[in-house]
């Protein structure tokens, strides 16, 4: 999954697009100067050749700073600059009058073939993070939750690993939207998101769980660690001012519950857990973390509104 906004996922998607066009051109370029015994370009013989092209221009561009994490995206990095090595040897041996060997052309022809791949893998991955992001807040939509979550339990039930669940729903929201508007109420969810987000580490996730309830998944962190997480979070978010679109600032608080992730249940009693852990805190007063307790599952076998406190 690619961590950068929605927006950020379309452009680049866009601006691949174009990159493969271009690059499409430049090849069909090279190989009729050489063919035709044309002058050739300076800028394609520079040992930064690959950087100087559209394609590169791009690349290295700030734009695409926070891609340079993503596998697809380095790997790319390799194709490309193979790419212009070989166009840049094959227009010299051009120049220094010798024939261009066989295996050099058939590598400079596939190098462009290697490339297509590398950008339409790059694309699969941003159709794929597209449909699994929630487009309000930036969290994952539930399409892939219990999937992954059931890789985690094999990861819990194999190797031994905690894994803790957060149920977290942000209280009183419909105040907010009482108050400010949808609008702002739907900024405020975003805002709250991009806070937690700021908390949790690279490998934690965050899912839209319905309208202002998220599921937090922490791999490798027994419930103890989750607790410290998830009060940080917590106590960050109460402490923060959340800016909205028509100015309005506005605070919000939120009630967590934990449950470790049973390598022995379905998953989806392990988030009724953190549910119910989640009622109890809401029960509790609000603004507040409650770890999961059995009792609590019976509790919630009793239908009834969190109370007032
Ligand atoms: N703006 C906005 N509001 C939403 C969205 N999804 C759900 N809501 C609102 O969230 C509110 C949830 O209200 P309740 O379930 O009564 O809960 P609450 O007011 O947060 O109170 P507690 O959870 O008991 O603290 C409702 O008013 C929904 O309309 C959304 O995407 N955008």
């Amino acid at each position: 999954m690619l961590s950068i906004g929605r927006e950020q996922l379309q452009s680049v998607a866009s601006q691949l697009k174009q990159a493969l066009y271009n690059h499409e051109h430049w090849h069909k370029d090279i190989i009729r100067t050489i063919v035709c015994g044309l002058n050739h370009d300076q800028r394609d013989v520079a040992p930064d050749a690959h950087k100087l092209c559209r394609f590169g221009q791009w690349y290295y561009s700030d734009v695409t700073e926070n891609l340079r994490e993503h596998q697809a995206f380095t790997a790319m990095e390799f194709e490309h600059k193979r790419m212009h090595q070989i166009a840049a040897h094959m227009l010299q041996e051009v120049d220094a009058g010798h024939a261009i060997e066989v295996t050099e052309y058939d590598n400079f022809a596939s190098a462009l073939d290697r490339l297509r791949l590398e950008l339409m893998s790059m694309n699969r991955e941003i159709d794929e993070s597209l449909y699994r992001t929630d487009t309000l807040t930036g969290a994952e939509n539930r399409t892939g939750m219990l999937a992954a979550l059931r890789e985690m339990q094999a990861l819990v039930f194999r190797m031994s690993q905690s894994c803790t669940l957060a149920m977290l729903d942000i209280d009183h929201f419909k105040n907010v939207n009482d108050t400010y508007g949808h609008i702002v109420g739907d900024d405020v969810l975003a805002g709250s998101v991009r806070v937690i987000r700021d908390i949790l580490r690279p490998y934690d996730r965050i899912f839209r769980f319905g309208g202002e309830e998220f599921l937090i998944v922490l791999p490798y962190t027994n419930i103890e660690a989750g607790w410290d997480i998830t009060e940080r979070l917590r106590r960050k978010l109460a402490d923060s001012v959340l800016t909205t679109v028509n100015g309005a600032d506005v605070k919000v608080t939120v009630s967590i519950g934990l449950a470790e992730l049973d390598a022995s249940l379905n998953v989806e009693l392990s988030i009724d857990r953190a549910d119910h852990a989640m009622f109890a805190a809401k029960n509790g007063g609000r603004n507040r973390t409650c770890k999961w307790e059995a009792s609590m599952d019976l509790e919630a076998e009793i239908p009834k509104h969190p109370v007032e406190k």
